[in-house]
């Protein structure tokens, strides 16, 4: 499960005030589950994924507890932390294959032997009808093909949460309901809890959370 508590982001203006950006009292999400965060552009939806996911934001001033599992996080690096992130672009190494892409995911967590990683992300790119891309260069892929193998890596690595910033926008109305359904599907098996960002309705999975006109985040 991963809980976070008493959450106050500021920004520090120009002259040199913190000004709040964003709070959050109480929030806990539990295995499999995805929780939809909504809001206007610029209130603070992606600085928030960036504090959970571990990053330093030099232009930012936080405070708050974040747990995993029941591992207190905010001492941990981004490595410790064993997050996902999945964004609306990026996500692939460029002068990696897909199957290096692959199997480089599986490399820091995965108990599987070579072969066994190998079967597996196969199994996982011929569910997304995928396997002819297994020796091709990211450049080489379309949009969609381009996500839809950043979010397979990124459930590749066995994360213990995921983050999603507008995971689907890339894709056109057809493979972007079929894709997010996959995604929710394979959160869901795995047990990640998930917290996602995303401006489409279409696109939230269980609950949505808004941030409101306090710039708090409220249950909608
Ligand atoms: N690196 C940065 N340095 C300073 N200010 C930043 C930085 N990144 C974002 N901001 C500002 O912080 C605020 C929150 O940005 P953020 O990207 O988190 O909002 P958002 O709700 O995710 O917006 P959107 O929905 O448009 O992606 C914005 O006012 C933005 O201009």
């Amino acid at each position: 499960m991963l809980n976070i508590r008493n959450l106050a982001i500021f920004s520090q203006t120009e002259s040199s005030q913190n000004t709040l950006l964003l709070r959050l009292n109480n929030l806990s999400i539990q295995p499999g589950e995805v929780v939809t965060l909504m809001g206007p552009s610029g209130v603070g939806k992606s600085t928030l994924l960036r504090w959970v996911l571990g990053e330093f934001l030099p232009d930012f001033t936080t405070q708050g507890e974040l747990m995993l599992d029941g591992r207190d996080l905010s001492e941990q690096s981004i490595a410790q932390r064993q997050i996902g992130m999945m964004f609306q672009k990026g996500g692939l190494f460029p002068h990696m294959t897909v199957a290096e892409n692959c199997l480089f995911a599986q490399k820091p967590r995965s108990i599987l032997k070579r072969n066994e990683q190998v079967e597996k992300a196969r199994a996982m790119l011929n569910d997304l009808a995928l396997n002819e891309k297994w020796d091709d260069y990211p450049h080489n892929l379309s949009g969609g093909q381009y996500s839809r193998i950043a979010l397979l890596c990124a459930l590749l690595a066995e994360p213990k949460a995921m983050l999603l910033d507008e995971p689907f926008s890339a894709l056109d109305a057809g493979l972007r309901a079929e894709v997010r359904d996959w995604t929710f599907k394979q959160l869901a098996a795995a047990t990640i809890p998930a917290l996602m960002v995303t401006h489409d309705r279409a696109d939230a999975s269980g609950r949505i959370i808004m941030v409101n006109e306090n710039k708090e985040i409220v249950d909608a």
